[in-house]
Formats: C-alpha cells, sequence, structure tokens
C-alpha cells in the first residue's frame, strides 16, 4: 500500500455536522498529532460522539475536510479503516461467546486468520490484563472488564490510531485507573490516542492537548496546563443586588488586582491577577459602599474552572 507521511495523524477542517436543521457540528477545525493523547473534552450533548463518530468513517460530515494519516475521509475511507480502532460508548461485545472468541470475531472482520489472529488475541488481552479470563464468557464479566475488552476489540488489527468515546464512563475506580494505565502505555508504543469525556480530572492528566467543546464548536485548545492559564491568577465569580451592578462593575475594574471584568444579571465574573488580594480588595469594596455580597466563589485553577470561565456553565449537570 502507498505510505504517506502527514504532519498531522488527524486533520480536521471547518466541520459541520446537522440533523435535521438542527446543527452539531458547527465548524470544527483542529488537528492531532503522532504520539499524542488528544482528549475532547465537553458536556453532554457537545457534538463528542457525533465527532468521534465521523473520524470512525462511520458517519458521514456534512461540510469541511477530514483528513486521517493524510487520507481524505470522504473519498478514501477503505484505507483509513485499517488505521484506526474505534472503541464506541456502548459496548459492542457478544455476552454468550469468550473474550477470545469475541476477539477472534472482530480479528477475522479485519482479515486476521491461523497465527497471526492468535498472537494478536494474546497481545490485546495481555494489554488490557485479560489474559487469565480469556476462556470466560463476557457475562460473566464487570463492567470494567468488558470495558477493557472493548478496547481490546478496538485493538486488534493493531491500528495507528485509537478512538475512544468516553472509555471510564460508568466504571468503577479500579478499572478506571486500569484503564488509565492500558492509555498511557499505548501512547508510550506510539500509537496516537483520541478519546472524548467529561471528566475534566482525567482529561488534567491523561491528555497531552485537550479541545474544549460546546454545542457543536471547539472553545478552546492547548496542553492542560495552557489552558488552565487562561484563568491568569485565578477568576472569582461574586453575586450582588442587581441593582448594584452597574454601579459596582467600573469600580471592580479599576481594584489593582483585577484585570478585568464582566456582569450577567446579578453575577459578575472577575479575571484576577492574584484571586486572594483581589478577594479582599472585593470585600473591602462592598463593604464601603454598604453592597451586600449574595454569594462568592474562588474557582480553582483547574480545568472545570476553564469551562466554566468559557461557556458560564458547569462541566457535569
Ligand atoms: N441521530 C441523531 N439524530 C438527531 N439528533 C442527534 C442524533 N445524534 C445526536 N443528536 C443530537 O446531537 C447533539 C450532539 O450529540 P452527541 O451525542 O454528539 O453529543 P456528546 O457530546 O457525545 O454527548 P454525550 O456525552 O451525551 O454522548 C445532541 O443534541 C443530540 O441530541
Amino acid at each position: 500500500m502507498e505510505k504517506r507521511t502527514p504532519n498531522s495523524v488527524i486533520k480536521v477542517d471547518g466541520l459541520v455536522k446537522r440533523y435535521g436543521d438542527r446543527v452539531v457540528l458547527n465548524g470544527v477545525s483542529f488537528s492531532v498529532r503522532e504520539g499524542e493523547i488528544f482528549g475532547l473534552l465537553g458536556p453532554n450533548g457537545a457534538g463528542k460522539t457525533t465527532l468521534i463518530s465521523i473520524l470512525a468513517t462511520l458517519l458521514p460530515p456534512d461540510e469541511g475536510q477530514v483528513l486521517i494519516c493524510g487520507y481524505d475521509l470522504r473519498r478514501e475511507a477503505d484505507r483509513i479503516r485499517p488505521l484506526i480502532g474505534f472503541v464506541p460508548q456502548e459496548l459492542a461485545l457478544y455476552p454468550t461467546l469468550s473474550a477470545w472468541d469475541n476477539l477472534a470475531f472482530f480479528g477475522r472482520i479485519y482479515g486476521l486468520r491461523g497465527t497471526a489472529l492468535q498472537e494478536r488475541i494474546t497481545t490485546v488481552l495481555d494489554l488490557v490484563g485479560l489474559r487469565d479470563r480469556a476462556g470466560d464468557t463476557v457475562r460473566t464479566f464487570s463492567g470494567g472488564m468488558k470495558r477493557r475488552l472493548n478496547i481490546a476489540a478496538g485493538l486488534i488489527h493493531g491500528p495507528r490510531l485509537l478512538l475512544l468515546d468516553e472509555p471510564t464512563v460508568g466504571v468503577d475506580p479500579q478499572s478506571r485507573n486500569f484503564i488509565f494505565e492500558h492509555i498511557e502505555r499505548l501512547r508510550a508504543e506510539g500509537m496516537t490516542i483520541l478519546y472524548t469525556t467529561h471528566y475534566m480530572e482525567e482529561a488534567e492528566q491523561l491528555c497531552d492537548r485537550v479541545a474544549i467543546m460546546d454545542e457543536g464548536r471547539i472553545l478552546a485548545l492547548d496542553t492542560p496546563k495552557g489552558l488552565i492559564g487562561l484563568l491568569g491568577g485565578g477568576v472569582i465569580h461574586m453575586e450582588v443586588a442587581a441593582e448594584h451592578m452597574e454601579d459596582l462593575l467600573s469600580a471592580v475594574r479599576a481594584l489593582p488586582h483585577v484585570r478585568a471584568a464582566s456582569s450577567r444579571d446579578r453575577q459578575l465574573k472577575i479575571e484576577t491577577r492574584a484571586a486572594r488580594p483581589a478577594l479582599l480588595e472585593l470585600i473591602q469594596l462592598c463593604n464601603a459602599r454598604d453592597i451586600p455580597i449574595l454569594s462568592l466563589e474562588v474557582l480553582e485553577p483547574n480545568l472545570e474552572s476553564v469551562f466554566l470561565h468559557l461557556t458560564g456553565k458547569r462541566l457535569r449537570d
């Protein structure tokens, strides 16, 4: 097969997807470099599953260009499929078959036979730590073990790119750690991994880069550290009665440790140069003007606060 050597394993440009009148992906562009773990972070309904299904060649895009390993998704899907492993959110396993037979089934779909198939099954079972359960029917597996087997199925044909849709949803903490370890091990072996999640601590810990998605758009894309840096010295949310807002906003902006401030209804959003001194200044200001503070929140510098800062929403319902 002709080999292409692209700069990016995934390159998405101006991707649009609609369901009827509803625009679910609204001009999404990003690229994923060889060997990185790339996270798509967003709340339910952000469009993550839609996006990953398009990358997995399961759903056609309406507009825009997608290149996977240099191949065009619209014209060269047949070349792309052997290069990617897709692990869907829903388990795609046969409960009455053993782990081994499930993997043999998926391996045959990719044309693996005989010793090559057996070797691959052993390799992927080792990789997800299920070799000693190879002969057991999947029905008898715990939820976490089924997820790990699902990942093994996505790896059976030795793809270059692994696409994982919410691999740790509904999984107990131990299996979650296992899955983390597998993902890190795969990266160490040179695999490129894109995965979706709405767990921000997970994305912060695991991903080289993260795209924050909401309502079909990418709002920010950077390393977790870079994204957290968007908060500067920290962000404070303060609530006061609406009648005080106009009076207060310009005074808040003039405080020495405040970098920027904006208001919506009763909420003041304050970007600080340093959260603690800014907090003291705010309290003094409100006291001096006799303005009651209805609520006050200092956002910890983490991805969750970045998300809240960018969207005004919490990532968790
Ligand atoms: N087949 C479909 N027909 C119509 N609308 C759909 C379809 N699939 C998804 N949607 C809508 O598209 C939007 C994005 O859904 P998607 O599943 O991609 O989001 P998500 O970020 O993966 O969320 P979740 O974590 O809940 O899966 C949602 O509003 C959803 O209702």
